[in-house]
């Protein structure tokens, strides 16, 4: 059973066509990232999940049910951690977990919690004075209250500082042990990308594309570039290499020829790569070492939200 489903799903708020026609489908257990600039529709979607707001066209289940149907039954199962989570700023943050474990009826342990998402000597102290990160941090705690079997996360990284952002990538991966599936709506790339099985890129209301990371590179941009370190580089290795048909550019660095060197090749396919090693090989060189640079993730969604951006919209 799918842990997310959507098919046509659309909103339009009077005139702003906020999501148009999502089909989205997410695995139980999976980790899913949901990319888009500003406006693209994210959080429209996540409230549809949620139903805190009724799509205008299409259907939707959660958890095998239909939100619409039963939203209690949803919000039992689903851990959320809202864009702009509403605190009471002269409650403690431990009071806050407590309450939503109330809720929940649940017997979890409200420092276990606090302590989990890093706010350890700070649980008594009136949430008013906490940072942004700070509020990150507990609105995640209130999330992981009771075991939820999806966590949904929107913008999650939202004025954490480095150490907030390792906490948080920590906690999503063991969430992913446990089996919870945890959908992950951002614009931190890097983040989506340390932590996702496969991403969803949203632009103007429309899924563009739905991959690995992999895959991604795949479609938009096949090349990468191996990055060989060898004992010494051979002369005729680049013209070795340059007769390989799938090797778009060679360069070469023998600066510090005692200490051997490294051999740069432009590959427009990964299949390449093992046979551009045995050229090397050939012409007389032992890799010591072998390296990938392939584009960001940030080049990637960069390269379709630009694409996808060719006018009538809204
Ligand atoms: N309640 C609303 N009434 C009118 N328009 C809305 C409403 N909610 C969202 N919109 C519009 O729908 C579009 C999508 O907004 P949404 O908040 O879903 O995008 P988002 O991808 O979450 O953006 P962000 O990353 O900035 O939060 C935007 O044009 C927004 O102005």
């Amino acid at each position: 059973m799918a842990a997310i489903e959507t098919n046509g799903v659309s909103k339009r708020f009077d005139e702003t066509h906020a999501v148009r026609d999502v089909d989205l489908t997410v695995e139980s257990g999976e980790v899913f990232g949901f990319l888009g600039p500003n406006g693209a529709g994210k959080s429209t979607t996540i409230n549809m999940l949620l139903d805190f707001v009724r799509p205008t066209t299409g259907a939707i289940s959660i958890l095998g049910v239909d939100p619409q149907e039963q939203p209690r039954v949803v919000r039992r199962r689903t851990g959320v951690l809202p864009e702009g989570y509403a605190f009471y700023d002269r409650l403690p943050g431990r009071r806050h977990v407590e309450l939503a474990i109330d809720m929940y009826e649940s017997d979890d342990d409200p420092i276990a919690i606090l302590d989990r998402v890093g706010l350890t000597g700070d649980e008594d102290t009136a949430v008013g004075t906490y940072s942004k990160g700070m509020r990150q941090r507990l609105a995640l705690g209130i999330a992981l209250v009771d075991d939820p079997d999806l966590l949904i996360l929107d913008e999650p990284s939202s004025g954490l500082d480095p150490n907030g952002i390792r906490t948080l990538r920590e906690i999503v991966r063991e969430e992913a042990d446990y089996g919870t599936t945890v959908f992950l709506s951002s614009h931190v790339l890097d983040q989506v990308e340390a932590v996702c099985d496969r991403v969803a890129i949203m632009n103007d209301g429309t899924l563009l594309t739905v991959d690995t990371v992999d895959g991604l590179r795949d479609t938009l941009d096949p090349n990468s570039t191996l990055v060989l370190s060898v004992d010494a580089v051979p002369d005729s290795a680049p013209q070795r290499l340059a007769e390989l048909d799938r090797v778009d550019g060679v360069d070469v660095d023998s600066a510090s020829e005692d200490h051997g060197g490294t051999i740069s090749i432009t590959c427009t396919d990964s299949g390449v790569k093992s046979a551009a090693i045995g050229r090397v090989e050939e012409a007389g060189a032992t890799v010591t070492d072998i390296g990938v640079e392939d584009s960001s993730l940030e080049e990637l969604f960069a390269a379709y939200t630009d694409s996808s951006s060719d006018g009538e919209r809204r």
